[in-house]
């Protein structure tokens, strides 16, 4: 009645305000009823807690997880970043929530109008929708499944056996650990996606661009982009980051894969060769830039990573010293010869032990990949608004004195005997992630690393360069995409002197056995069984010199053929007790080598030690 009086003017003047009382009202029941964000550190306007972070951002929310609690929450610019940094928070985020925050947060420098890398490849596909598990099930069936990694376990010995090869022929020389097995890495990647290796020990090949590249787009990536921090510049390139990095994505590597998918398609019958990733990624209809997002996906994940975790392995050997007695124990007194098999490596429970103790104390991806949220969601008790960035911090779960006794030291004993794995179920223990964004790559990287340190273990005596204390190697990481030693390791290998007395050794007694056996029997039987001899001995320098295991096959096989023979000829000796006989069996049997025999056979020589 009373409205029904009100002028328009008197009947506004009366809903504008009722209306916002409502409005405040209703917010404060809802934000009453809404729970509060994590706790953290005092955010300033505009720049947020950007002034309050530092390079090693590991270290410094380690410290702000100490004073705010397991799970807080920051603000770098306009953006919300949540991190959890206890086994209870990584198991709430990665795996209670795992289906809200598992989302990618993308910089901006990936994104693109025409996407060359973001939703194309695996870790920068925004959200685990349909197409991020298509390329997932394409990686797990074509290169990571247990089936897959068994078909390419040759290949890879192969490769490691090239880089003993090439060290044995440094033998003495300082090398770094790294960069050797970067070219291990690439050369492994480049033969599962292109069937070929792409660069050399000495660094030649079109690999070394590729890692070059690599290390500028990664670099680049590392850098604090104003636009990630401020989602209103998302529009300009401000710091003239996104030109240069799309220069390198598209200019440099794209040209690079697309030369050598050229190559490739000239150089080889597609449907008689055993078909490569990229070969399956053509048959799929992938097109040439989704080719080149998963290639350089596959090569930035997986060198730096086995590179770094390599060289932090070997550098945790050298600095502690009984653990390295017993790691070389425990391969030496299980391998005969050169080679080490990822069959082998079910019997080194320890070196397996330091390479977990090595990932909990040095993680490459510290804080994992950061996730995103891709709804609003409720975390321990606090909200986690749509498309925060959420980070898990390993490196300081890692660390954590409630779960690790003496947790900054590395003692590989711990694992021995627990059940504690890398495989995503304990949330303590996490360098691979976990859930949804898992890293794929995780059976690929340990096999590959156990077996080039076992290798190495084998065939070589490790020494520091300079006669350098261990205790004085430089142990300071650096974090820019992935975490590394801040300084190379330079290590002295020697080809370890007991393989190559072993064999001289062997090849004496051997000898010995061989004049004996043709004094009592026959010199013919002798002159056989001295070729087999020596044939085991030219094996055994293979061995020593780190001669591929092709060689010793090779000569493997001779050997057993002249064993046949030889074995054939004294048997043939012993029915044919005439000089004439034997000498025309001879003829027959060394028609190649028959000069060099007879005379042996007439002369007698060489048949004694
Ligand atoms: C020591 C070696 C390695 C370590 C410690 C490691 C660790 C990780 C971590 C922590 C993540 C992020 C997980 C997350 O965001 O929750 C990741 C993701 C990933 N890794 Fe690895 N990685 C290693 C080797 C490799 C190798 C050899 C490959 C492939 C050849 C690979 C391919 C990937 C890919 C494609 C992703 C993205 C997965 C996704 O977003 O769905 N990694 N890795």
């Amino acid at each position: 009645m009373i409205l029904g009086r009100l002028s328009m003017g008197e009947m506004i003047m009366f809903l504008i305000p009722s209306s916002l009382l409502f409005y405040f009202f209703f917010r404060m029941i809802k934000s009453s009823k809404e729970k509060p964000l994590p706790p953290g550190p005092y955010p300033w306007p505009i720049v947020g807690n950007l002034f309050q972070m530092r390079k090693k951002a590991h270290i410094r929310l380690a410290e702000m997880a100490q004073v705010h609690g397991p799970l807080i929450s920051l603000r770098l610019g306009q953006r919300i970043v949540i991190v959890g940094s206890s086994s209870a928070a990584a198991s709430e985020i990665l795996k209670t929530h795992d289906h809200v925050l598992s989302g990618r947060h993308v910089p901006v420098l990936l994104r693109d109008k025409e996407s060359t890398v973001h939703n194309m490849n695996l870790a920068f596909t925004s959200e685990t929708g349909d197409g991020w598990r298509k390329i997932r099930n394409l990686y797990t069936s074509q290169i990571f499944s247990s089936k897959a990694l068994e078909s390419r376990a040759n290949m890879r010995l192969e490769k490691v056996m090239e880089m003993v090869k090439y060290i044995a022929s440094k033998s003495g020389e300082n090398i770094s650990i790294k960069d050797v097995m970067l070219v291990t890495a690439t050369n492994i990647m480049g033969n599962i996606s292109l069937s070929m290796d792409l660069v050399d020990f000495e660094g030649n090949g079109i690999g070394a661009k590729i890692n070059d590249a690599l290390r500028r787009f990664s670099s680049l990536g590392a850098q604090p982009q104003l636009a990630d921090l401020y989602p209103i510049f998302g529009r300009w390139d401000i710091q003239s980051w996104k030109k240069k990095f799309m220069q390198i994505v598209e200019q440099e590597l794209g040209t690079i894969w697309e030369d050598i998918l050229k190559r490739k398609k000239n150089g080889r019958n597609i449907s008689t060769d055993k078909k490569d990733f990229t070969d399956i990624l053509i048959d799929k209809g992938c097109t040439h830039q989704q080719v080149n997002a998963l290639m350089q996906e596959l090569f930035s994940a997986g060198t730096e990573s086995m590179g770094s975790t390599t060289e932090w392995l070997v550098a945790e050997l050298l600095r502690n010293q009984e653990i390295m007695k017993k790691v070389s124990d425990e391969v030496r007194k299980k391998i005969d010869g050169n080679v080490v098999k990822e069959s082998d490596l079910v019997h080194f429970p320890f070196l397996e032990a330091c390479l977990k103790e090595t990932l909990r104390l040095h993680p490459p991806g510290p804080l994992l990949l950061p996730h995103r949220a891709t709804q609003t969601c409720e975390v321990m008790g606090y909200t986690i608004p749509k498309d925060s960035l959420i980070l898990v911090n390993m490196w300081a779960i890692g660390r954590d004195p409630s779960i690790w006794d003496d947790p900054l030291s590395f003692k590989p004993e711990r694992f021995m005997g627990s059940k504690l794995s890398y495989k995503g179920k304990d949330f303590e223990y996490l360098p691979f992630g976990a859930g949804r964004r898992m890293c794929p790559g995780e059976a690929l990287a340990s096999k590959t690393i156990l077996t080039v340190v076992a290798s190495l273990i084998l065939n070589f005596d490790w020494f520091l360069v300079d006669n350098m204390n261990p205790e004085d190697i430089n142990m300071e990481e650096v974090l820019d995409v992935a975490m590394h030693k801040k300084e190379p390791l330079h290590v002295t290998l020697k080809l370890r002197e007991q393989l190559k007395l072993k064999s001289w050794y062997l090849y004496l007694l051997l000898k010995a056995g061989v004049g004996l056996f043709s004094r009592y029997f026959n010199y013919l039987g002798g002159v056989g069984i001295l070729i087999k001899v020596d044939y085991f001995f030219a094996r055994s320098m293979c061995i020593c010199n780190g001669l591929d295991n092709i060689a010793g096959k090779v000569i493997r096989e001779a050997t057993i053929l002249t064993a046949v023979v030889e074995i054939s000829l004294s048997l043939f000796n012993f029915w044919a007790a005439n000089e004439r006989l034997r000498l025309q069996l001879l003829g027959y049997f060394n028609h190649g080598g028959g000069v060099l025999l007879k005379f042996l056979g007439h002369s007698q020589l060489g048949v004694g030690v």
